[in-house]
């Protein structure tokens, strides 16, 4: 079986607004992500997480090295083709929900598909399937500055799955969250994951990380460190994490 998302000795180098000082931030990245899988990247701040979460996102490219999902060379994708491909195959989730305030929740979740011109019957059977899992069925017809942050980030959830993305993104999707409302999105993105979501998530919360089922450690620009979470429970996974985490510090 192949896998959906396979990056194989991915580089990025800056080279700052004077060309002057390259900084090779990633150096040599290979993994992949098998279909159905929850995989969370972390590590320091300044390892290079956002700048491969980026290059995944097509957002920016890799100075070397190729990223692939489901058999598309991701470098190979034009510039002008990059939004439509992104609105096809990935869903994305970030710490500023970034909802339109202009709009109400459910145009806001239709969003995506508005922009892929979908018709209003596919958005209406969409939004009927997922409404009610993620609590937004009485909330649909309230602007987003209405919301709590964790009713925000739930909508933000709603937008980025009605897709039906190959690979959902998320960027410290808890960053802006209390604990509580923390561990509802963890659970939630729990439940669409076993409702076969494949995401790649990063994160610098252990306790984000372990409701996952896959660690990934960076550290330099490189593949430092993985651990799998395999029959452990959360609170398992979390004193693994933790664990791997202060081995990696205690080895500056
Ligand atoms: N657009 C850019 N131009 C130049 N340098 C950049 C750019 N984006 C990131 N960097 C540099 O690349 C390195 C890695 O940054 P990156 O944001 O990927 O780290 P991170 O692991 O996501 O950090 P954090 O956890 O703080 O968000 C940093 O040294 C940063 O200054």
């Amino acid at each position: 079986m192949s896998s959906l998302l396979r990056l194989k000795n991915v580089e990025k180098t800056y080279y700052g607004k004077f060309k002057t000082h390259p900084e090779k931030v990633l150096k040599g990245i290979s993994f992949e992500v098998e279909a159905g899988e929850f995989v969370s990247i972390m590590g320091e701040s300044g390892a290079g997480k956002s700048t491969l979460l980026n290059l995944i996102a097509t957002l920016d490219e890799p100075s070397g090295g190729t990223i692939t999902l489901d058999e598309t060379n991701l470098n190979q994708v034009p510039e002008d083709k990059r939004a439509k491909f992104r609105r096809e195959n990935l869903g994305f989730i970030f710490q500023d929900f970034d909802l339109l305030d202009n709009f109400n929740v459910q145009d806001n979740i239709f969003l995506p598909l508005v922009l892929a011109k979908s018709s209003l019957e596919l958005m209406t059977d969409r939004l009927a399937e997922i409404a009610p899992r993620l609590g937004l069925t009485d909330l649909l017809s309230k602007r987003p500055y209405e919301l709590s942050g964790g009713q925000e980030q739930r909508v933000a959830a709603a937008r980025a799955i009605i897709t039906q993305p190959k690979l959902l993104l998320a960027d410290e999707p808890t960053g802006a969250l209390d604990s509580k409302t923390s561990e509802e999105l963890l659970d939630l993105l729990e439940e669409l994951n076993d409702r076969g979501q494949t995401t790649l998530m990063v994160t610098h919360s252990a306790v984000a990380a372990s409701h996952s089922k896959r660690v990934l450690f960076i550290r330099d620009g490189m593949i430092y460190h993985q651990i799998y979470r395999g029959e452990l429970n959360q609170k398992q996974f979390l004193t693994r994490i933790s664990e791997s985490l202060t081995a990696m510090l205690d080895k500056e």
